[in-house]
């Protein structure tokens, strides 16, 4: 039997838990509401891309939005972990970009259905390297940043996270099992916005490490 490696996650074809509206300045951008629970919703293992891969703009979409966060790994599965607890269970963690077509997520919500085919779509999770958690002492304060073709879009830092990492675990644990390989996307600070086809998105954790991805469109 061959052994899989935590260092190659998102090869596993496990799930993706993403938080929506974790930072109170991205909330308000977008005119929502600041939330009192968590947010949530999911997208596929197909999601995933890796450098060296464009990602691209779905067909049905003019308005495709970066969102830079920070992803959790998960190291260790559980059920209803109690938050403190909840640090014990992580491997390391991912930069990842939360890839939004925000057109269709608009007219999801203005119709009350699901944000799926804004939110799910073939290479809308991008993600870095495997970091191990010993590379990030401190979850909830690391610096995020993500520029487009060199202007700096958005930056902030974990600290401005409404609801913490320990907290999410344990909150997403008392309803969906976590298992080894899961990943969660704990939402983005303020500054998000429009990329076009043959943009260079570049993305950082501050002293950790950085991505670059290209934009393509989907073709017809
Ligand atoms: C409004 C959103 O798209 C929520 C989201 O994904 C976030 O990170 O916040
Ligand atoms: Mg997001």
């Amino acid at each position: 039997m061959t052994s899989r490696n935590i260092s190659r996650f998102w090869e596993w074809g496990r799930k993706i838990i993403c938080v929506g509206r974790n930072y109170a300045d991205h909330a308000k951008e977008l005119k929502n509401a600041v939330p009192t629970e968590p947010v949530l919703f999911l997208k596929p293992p197909s999601a995933y891309l890796k450098e060296g891969s464009p990602i691209l703009v779905p067909r049905y979409s003019s308005n495709l939005h970066h969102e830079v966060e920070l992803g959790v790994v998960i190291g260790k599965g559980g059920a209803s972990i109690p938050e403190s607890e909840a640090m014990e269970h992580i491997a390391g963690y991912a930069l990842c970009l939360d890839m939004t077509a925000r057109d269709v997520q608009d007219e999801c919500k203005s119709k009350g259905l699901p944000w799926t085919m804004a939110k799910a779509f073939n290479t809308s999770c991008p993600v870095s390297e495997f970091i191990p958690k010993e590379r990030i002492p401190d979850p909830g304060n690391v610096t995020l940043w993500l520029k487009v073709n060199d202007q700096l879009r958005q930056s902030g830092c974990t600290s401005q996270m409404i609801f913490s990492v320990p907290y999410l675990i344990s909150y997403i644990s008392d309803f969906i099992t976590l298992e080894e390989g899961d990943l969660i996307l704990t939402g983005t600070p303020k500054g998000v916005s429009a990329v076009q086809e043959h943009d260079e998105l570049q993305a950082g954790i501050q002293d950790v490490v950085t991505i670059s991805f290209r934009v393509d469109r989907q073709q017809l």
